[in-house]
């Protein structure tokens, strides 16, 4: 394996902030001494950095972490400033400038948003400087929050083809159970698919500082599994991580997929990391074998029920037989059609509402299956 061409860091809160709380600038300087190395070997880094709300928490005089939204938000807001200025002044001692770049999922879930987000992290990128990448929590509402960070770096390593993602977190990587819980979990070094066996080892968050805890890490290592981008879940304080890493070093845990598996792109993968869901639609066995092991369209006939209120053309979260969300796709029903078509043949469904109607719930060319 060469060096990675380009790769994204993401780096969460527990891992920023030192055992009083306060942003841990000694931290951040090894972690730019390792970005710094990785440019000179070639190798373009964008960073997500957590850690506005932590950093903030300490500034505004906080001991625990706030419940209601708004202070969280004047929180990340405040600390905002001091964390990018963290990585701004360390990196320039090194002679690489940095931008802060803040998004939201409302940013990027129209095409436009989407392009221009790119295309100002490209441009980053060609001009040597390393992007520092959060969510804008100041206007990211519930509904448009990626919510934690793990969703908005696999978004990210998406939108810039990156070769390599790492979550560095502060723990060694994906336990068959909560470590902090259960001293016998054991480290799962290698994983190339996340199913509902693995997705119940992953439990919330350990501390209360981090957001979305293992499952949330998993959710995007398992987008990356679709998107093709080799994922390494890691403890960031281990000295040299990413430089390791990079050099394919068995760090942590591994997500990638079997070699020759095909890979998602362009508009399936904006789909399924991009939009917001609107609802739910349940699929019985033979759809969800159909669109596991065929990748074919659903059809009516295989959807069992649907929750949410919907418009055709909003993506909906695919669940399989199993209980599991599999994917995610673009409804051609309305969540009302999508009721009464359901279990329904599309020749009979052609009969009463005519050939033009008569459509897959979702089509496979606006499925993202994960
Ligand atoms: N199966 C598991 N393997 C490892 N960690 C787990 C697992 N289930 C839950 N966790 C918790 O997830 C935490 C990491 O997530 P989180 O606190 O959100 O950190 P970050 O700030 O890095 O995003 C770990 O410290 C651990 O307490
Ligand atoms: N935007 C938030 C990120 C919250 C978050 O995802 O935290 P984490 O789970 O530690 O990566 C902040 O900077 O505080």
């Amino acid at each position: 394996m060469g060096a990675p061409r380009l790769m994204v860091v993401k780096i969460g809160s527990s891992t920023l902030v030192d055992e009083h709380g306060a942003l841990d600038r000694g931290f951040i300087r090894s972690l730019c001494d390792q970005v710094s190395a990785l440019v000179a070997r070639g190798t373009r880094v964008v960073v997500v950095s957590s850690g506005a709300a932590a950093a903030g928490r300490d500034l505004l005089g906080f001991a625990e972490r706030p419940s209601d939204i708004a202070t969280l938000q004047a929180c990340a807001s405040a600390g905002q400033a001091s964390l990018t200025q963290a990585y701004a002044d360390v990196l320039a001692e090194r002679g690489i400038p940095c931008g802060q770049v803040l998004l939201t999922r409302r940013d990027v879930m129209d095409r436009d948003g989407f392009l221009n987000a790119r295309t100002t992290l490209n441009r980053l990128l060609e001009l040597g400087a390393v992007p520092v990448v959060n969510e804008n929590d100041t206007v990211s509402t519930a509904e448009f929050a990626f919510g934690d960070n793990d969703m908005l770096g696999a978004l990210v390593a998406a939108l810039v083809g990156a070769d390599l993602y790492v979550i560095c977190s502060d723990v060694d990587g994906l336990y068959t159970a909560n470590p902090q819980e259960n001293p016998d979990a054991k480290l799962i070094e290698q994983v190339s698919e996340v199913d509902h066996a693995l997705s119940a080892m992953a439990g919330g968050s350990g501390t209360s500082y981090g957001t979305g805890g293992m499952s949330s890490k998993l959710r995007a290592a398992r987008a990356m599994l679709a998107a093709g981008i080799p994922t390494v879940i890691c403890r960031g304080r281990r000295g040299g991580v990413l430089l390791d890493v990079a050099g394919g070093a068995t760090i942590g845990t591994r997500f990638e997929a079997p070699p020759g598996s095909a890979h998602e792109g362009g508009r399936k993968l904006w789909i399924g990391l991009a939009e917001v869901p609107r609802g739910t639609i349940a699929l019985d066995g033979g759809a969800t074998r159909a669109v596991l092991e065929r990748g074919a369209s659903i059809l009516p006939v295989g959807v069992v029920s649907t929750s949410g209120g919907y418009a055709a053309g909003d993506v909906v979260n695919v669940r399989a037989d199993s209980g599991d969300i599999i994917g995610r796709g673009i409804a051609r029903y309305s969540s009302e059609d999508m009721a009464r078509v359901r279990g329904i043949k599309l020749d009979v469904i052609a009969r009463f509402l005519g050939e033009e109607r008569a459509q897959p719930a979702i089509h496979r060319d606006d499925l993202l299956v994960f």
